[in-house]
């Protein structure tokens, strides 16, 4: 019988986990000598929980499995609450592992280190933001715990918490052997399709509304091309930006709307049924609506169910749901009403001597990648994530709901971590909150491309309230800093220094490339201005 540390490690891989993030500790010292004995999984250790949630969360965003995060007790699992709150708010299916004492030690009658207010606090703040738990205290019962607790990470595309008591390590239990996922009922599923393709059939300007659970179920392709049988335009929420990276022919653009592209928000805004594939209902994706989401001419596929006017069917996976569609779909000719035309985005940055403007990075990276091929994206909160918006539709992972600072460096980190070379995305204030673990870089071999807004502000508060002077920042000069962590930095303040540093980091390979944008305070990206504009009227039709 294995024990049970490899029979983790074992269904962890089994259910989709490709690699381990984690910062060791007293609590799961032994646990981390079998992680890197067993080299079940690889293992990359960094050097603040935060960005263990962050690196584990984006990972799991892009290769379509399992995050996985391993904390000690206590003062770990505490730093990584907030990155798995996000990870909870953007559905982004991420393992906490974390350790705690074992049996002899809970019954010491000390207070131990790292605890506390009890020794279950721990469990009880994780019970929050995770969708399943399970403390593995018993060998016999521990591997039907595990088979239980990972399938619902799967099925529900949320965190979930294994408490791992540091006396268990070596227990000998049976292997774990994987659940069964639950499909949908078929007589259920047949009905709620029928419904769905008559609303469909009656409708006279329908459209599509894509956001993350797409991703996260692994549906994207199977979305494209049933976009294309019901010859139904398609269009991206602000969460659900980059999705369908490589259906250009499906995807109009982004919806966002008083702030977005008057074509795409018309599209959505004008519709006589949306249907609404793996959304968020977020404030994020939707207060800028002129119109606000009309459950009478709105069907919502999310979370495990279909809502249809006022009428929800229940446990309807979104890829049975998607599969069953195509299977009783017939194909259907474009409407010549459909507009079918695509967001353009900007291209062609004059290099020359001009001060840059967040908008000029989006120009100067969609020439770039028109020279390299588009990269894999992550972004932090902040102008940088408005920014994006103009970028080409590349596939991105960014806190676009749960909007918490200091995600894009870490996540960069992690999609690095899967084999990929992504552009990271980030202000100089959320930098100061994570940006520092890119000198966990060069022990992986990692070379993310990051470009650090710095306008030595927190800007995204000044538009709100510009009055504040707590919103002024030092320049702290990063690049220099990067320099000596193992990465290349180079500063630039015109837009002909930022077209030749964006090349020199395109070819560079082996090390990361950081990029200071120097930027004027005060100076916001195109997308940004709009959105506060947006924000604002809406705020003052609310107060009227
Ligand atoms: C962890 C954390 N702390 C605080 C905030 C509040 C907050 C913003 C959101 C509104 O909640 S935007 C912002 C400033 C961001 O500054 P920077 O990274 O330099 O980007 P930019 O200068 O482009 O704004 C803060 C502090 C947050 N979102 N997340
Ligand atoms: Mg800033």
């Amino acid at each position: 019988m294995p024990a049970l540390a490899h029979a983790l490690l074992a269904a962890l891989k089994d259910h989709g986990a490709r690699e381990i993030f984690g910062i060791p500790g007293d609590f799961v010292l032994p646990l981390f000598k079998v992680i890197e004995e067993s080299d079940i999984l690889p293992n990359v250790t960094l050097s603040h929980e935060p960005a263990v949630g962050f690196a584990a969360d984006a990972a799991a965003r892009y290769h379509g499995g399992l995050g996985v995060a391993v904390v000690t007790y206590g003062a770990g699992a505490f730093n990584l609450v907030n990155a798995i709150a996000g990870a909870y708010a953007e559905r982004s299916p991420v393992v906490v592992i974390a350790g705690a004492p074992g049996a002899r030690e809970r019954v010491s009658g000390f207070l131990l280190h790292h605890q506390a207010r009890t020794v279950d606090t721990q469990l009880a703040v994780f019970k929050e933001i995770t969708c399943d738990q399970a403390v593995l205290s018993d060998p016999v019962t521990a591997p039907a715990q595990i088979a239980r607790v990972l399938r619902s990470a799967r099925e529900m595309s949320l965190p979930v918490y294994l408490e791992f008591p540091r006396d268990m390590v070596d227990a000998e239990v049976e292997a774990v052997v994987p659940l069964p996922s639950r499909q949908a009922n078929q007589e259920a599923l047949g009905e709620c399709v029928e419904e769905i393709l008559g609303r469909i059939e009656r409708a006279v300007r329908p459209v599509i509304v894509v956001d993350v659970e797409i991703r996260r179920y692994g549906v994207e392709d199977r979305i494209a091309a049933l976009a294309r049988k019901l010859a139904l335009p398609l269009v991206t929420t602000f969460m659900g930006r980059g999705l369908l990276d490589k259906a250009d022919d499906v995807v109009a653009g982004t919806y966002l709307g008083a702030a977005g592209d008057p074509a795409i928000t018309q599209l959505v805004e004008d519709a006589d049924l949306v249907l609404m594939l793996g959304v968020i209902l977020s404030d994020t994706n939707f207060a800028l609506s002129n119109r606000a989401p009309d459950p009478r001419r709105m069907i919502l596929a999310a979370s495990r169910e279909v809502q249809i006017g006022h009428h929800v069917y229940r446990d309807m996976p979104l890829g049975d749901l998607i599969d069953a569609l195509d299977d009783r779909a017939t194909k259907r000719t474009a409407p010549t009403t459909l507009p079918r035309q695509r967001t353009a985005y900007p291209r062609g940055l004059v290099a020359d001597g001009q001060p840059i403007a967040p908008s000029d990075i989006a120009t100067a990276i969609n020439d770039m990648f028109d020279r390299h091929g588009r990269m894999p994206m992550t972004s932090d909160i902040g102008d940088c994530l408005f920014t994006a918006m103009e970028i080409d539709n590349t596939a991105l992972a960014a806190p676009g709901y749960y909007a918490g600072m200091g995600f894009g460096v870490p996540a960069g980190i992690g999609v690095a971590a899967t084999g990929l070379r992504p552009l990271v995305l980030v202000g100089d204030g959320a930098f100061q909150m994570t940006g520092w673990e890119l000198g966990n870089c060069r022990r992986y071999g990692l070379d993310p491309i990051v470009v650090v807004f710095n306008n030595c502000s927190w800007e995204m508060l000044r538009v709100f309230q510009p009055e504040s002077r707590f919103n002024n920042l030092d320049d702290w000069h990063y690049a220099d800093i990067a320099n000596s962590i193992g990465g290349t930095g180079e500063r630039v303040a015109t837009r002909a220094e930022l077209v030749a540093a964006l090349e020199r980091a395109a070819q560079r390979r082996g090390q990361f490339s950081l990029i200071e944008v120097m930027l004027p305070r005060g100076k916001t990206s195109d997308t940004l201005a709009r959105f506060v504009a947006g924000f604002k009227s809406a705020r003052e039709r609310m107060t009227k």
